[in-house]
């Protein structure tokens, strides 16, 4: 059974297809990695399903209803959250404001305004003790170090309490100790019950977290399976060294 499936999604930029009639399903309550070589239609893929940018054909399905061509707004608040290959962060912003505005957007006057709701700021410590960056609340988010935003970015996307999360690249220009933690992160929060899928480059991250690897080559997927299997077809090795 899987929660978001698409069906021959397709993205062409000028003469580029990058994403090629993808037709993919993940597995629900697992961790999914979507892994490929540079320019595979990875991110192309997650700014489909996240309503970032519209496909030219295709759809994208989340719990049998169809989103395709929603807005990034309404897909967030049917349950699907993210995080960016680039931390995006608002660097002047505390840490706790940018969970804050997390929740609506358009509620950054208000907040600017010192209007906070008890509860909001409540989920948004929870969420800062979850990520252990809770002593940072008042830090500016320009302040933290790279990994910091990413921890930062991954609890915004989670007070929308998304019961699916796309990860872009979480382990880029992170150190190895803070890779281990956000590895035990993610696996604590599939094992609450949230489904993943994984843009990774980091191998040994995608083999030791996850569950299910799907392999994008040009824009659609070529192989899919657990990580042992994944790891040895010969079709994945091609795609990956060209041979
Ligand atoms: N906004 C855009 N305008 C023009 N071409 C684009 C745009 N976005 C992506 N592309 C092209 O589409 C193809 C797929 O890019 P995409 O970033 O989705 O790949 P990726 O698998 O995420 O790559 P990487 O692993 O390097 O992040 C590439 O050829 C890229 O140059």
């Amino acid at each position: 059974m899987s929660s978001l499936r698409t069906e021959g999604l397709t993205k062409a930029f000028g003469g580029v297809l990058a994403v090629d009639a993808a037709t993919v399903e993940l597995q629900d309550g697992k961790i999914n990695a979507l892994i490929g070589p540079n320019g595979s239609g990875k991110t192309t893929f997650f700014n489909l399903i996240t309503g970032m940018i519209k496909p030219d054909s295709g759809r994208v399905l989340y719990r049998e209803r169809e989103i395709t061509r929603h807005s990034p707004h309404r897909i967030a608040h049917a349950g699907i959250g993210r995080t960016f290959q680039l931390c995006r962060v608002f660097p002047r912003l505390t840490v706790l404001e940018n969970l804050l505005v997390a929740v609506r957007r358009t509620r950054l006057r208000e907040l600017l305004a010192g209007l906070h709701d008890k509860g909001e700021i409540e989920r948004a410590r929870h969420w800062l003790r979850r990520m252990g960056i809770e002593h940072l609340e008042d830090a500016e988010a320009r302040d933290l170090s790279y990994g910091q935003q990413k921890l930062l970015e991954l609890a915004a996307a989670l007070m929308a309490e998304p019961d699916l999360v796309l990860l872009d690249e979480p382990a880029g220009g992170v150190n190895p100790a803070l890779i281990d933690r956000i590895v035990s992160l993610v696996r604590d929060l599939n094992a609450e019950g949230r489904t993943f899928l994984v843009v990774e480059h980091n191998m040994d991250m995608v083999m030791s977290m996850c569950d299910h690897v799907i392999v994008f080559d040009r824009g659609a997927p070529i192989a899919e399976g657990p990580p042992s299997q994944v790891r040895e077809d010969p079709r994945v090795l091609e795609a990956y060294l060209g041979v």
